[in-house]
């Protein structure tokens, strides 16, 4: 007990005291058996030993600390400190406060294809599924139909409806209607309008579930010429508040279509390079369009793709806000398309930082 507690008292005056109360935590969970050399070895063709030293005087004066536990005679640990980043989270929830103000609020993830963007966006739900591995979808969910629950907000007297579509060769195409091809169109009042998107209420976490699995189902049906549909279109779900019938507030959580599409011009068929080049456009605008959100500029150039053009109220308004998710893969392969994932994120940061400096 005396020990146990000095050990305590010295881990909390350690620099990495956190990762050794990891350790402390992990081991006392362990049913150790105190190792003898009267155990008898077990005769094999082959017999390989760990051996394992006391902390040696230099390594206790660069203040390391035991990572190796020996729980018994034929197990080695090894505690290696990884940082955990839960970005998902972190990123959504301060959105999600913004459209009970009445403000648009737009996430997207952007990132190669494969590296993760409808991982990070949908997760792995399903009805069925008691705990679906929450995504974006999930989250915002539940934090909105939380959040209403407040007596301000039900004050409000806010109705949520959900809606899913996709953005494909510049055109809209509705998820929760067959695929149907939707024009859009700008009012005498510059507000565009989706003709004919639809809108259906929910009411709780399964039915917003619901909605998405039925999108997705309809978002991966069909294919292009080499990949798949969905790799090659931008998939926009939104959470609509609405007040009396009226527009009040928007959630849009985008699954953009892979940054690297018709890249390679030079393996690429003709068709594929025009896809490639109208994603290409439409990332571009996108860009263009959050950092003049950012520098509050009275022009935004929304009408330079569909994609920025169906996200018009998303880029206008003082309080809009959004929020990007950069998805990358670790292989060396993927360098070159990494770095470019990071680079288009770091464009759209970098406002940031101008804006501040400006203070
Ligand atoms: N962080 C992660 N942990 C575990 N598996 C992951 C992770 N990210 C992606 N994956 C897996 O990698 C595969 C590709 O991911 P995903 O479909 O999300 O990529 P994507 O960027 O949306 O691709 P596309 O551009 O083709 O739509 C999936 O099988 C997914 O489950």
């Amino acid at each position: 007990m005396q020990e146990q507690q000095d050990q305590q008292a010295t881990a909390s005056l350690h620099p990495r005291s956190d990762v050794m109360a990891m350790i402390q935590k992990c081991c006392s969970h362990l049913d150790c058996e105190a190792l003898q050399a009267t155990i008898p070895c077990q005769p094999h063709h082959i017999c390989v030993c760990v051996q394992k030293q006391p902390l040696n005087q230099q390594e206790a004066e660069l203040n390391d600390f035991d990572v190796v536990t020996v729980p018994g005679q034929d197990m080695v640990m090894v505690h290696e400190a990884k940082q955990k980043l839960d970005l998902t989270w972190h990123t959504a929830q301060p959105l999600v406060e913004t459209i009970f103000q009445g403000s648009m609020a737009t996430c997207f993830a952007c990132g190669q294809r494969g590296s993760g963007k409808t991982h990070t966006i949908r997760g792995s739900l399903s009805i069925k599924n008691s705990e679906p591995s929450e995504g974006f979808y999930v989250m915002v969910t539940e934090d909105v139909f939380c959040r209403l629950q407040d007596s301000s907000c039900q004050k409000l007297e806010l109705r949520v409806y959900g809606a899913f579509f996709e953005i494909y060769e510049s055109k809209v195409f509705d998820l929760l209607n067959w695929k149907k091809w939707l024009r859009v169109l700008e009012d005498c009042k510059q507000q565009i309008q989706v003709m004919g998107l639809w809108e259906e209420e929910v009411t709780s976490l399964q039915d917003v579930i619901k909605l998405i699995e039925t999108g997705s189902k309809c978002h991966t049906s069909g294919k292009t010429s080499a990949n798949t549909h969905s790799s090659w279109s931008h998939a926009i779900f939104q959470i609509i508040l609405k007040k009396r019938g009226h527009l009040y507030a928007k959630f849009s959580l985008i699954d953009l279509a892979g940054n690297e599409q018709g890249a390679d011009i030079s393996t690429a068929d003709r068709q594929t390079s025009l896809e490639g080049a109208k994603i290409k456009k439409s990332l571009l605008a996108l860009k263009n369009c959050i950092r003049a959100l950012g520098r509050n500029r009275s022009h935004t150039p929304f009408r330079a793709s569909k994609l920025t053009q169906v996200l018009r109220d998303s880029f206008i308004g003082e309080n809009s806000c959004t929020c990007t998710i950069a998805t990358v893969f670790p292989g060396m392969r993927s360098c070159k398309h990494t770095l470019k994932t990071l680079w288009y994120a770091n464009r759209m940061k970098e406002l940031v930082v101008n804006l501040n400096s400006l203070g």
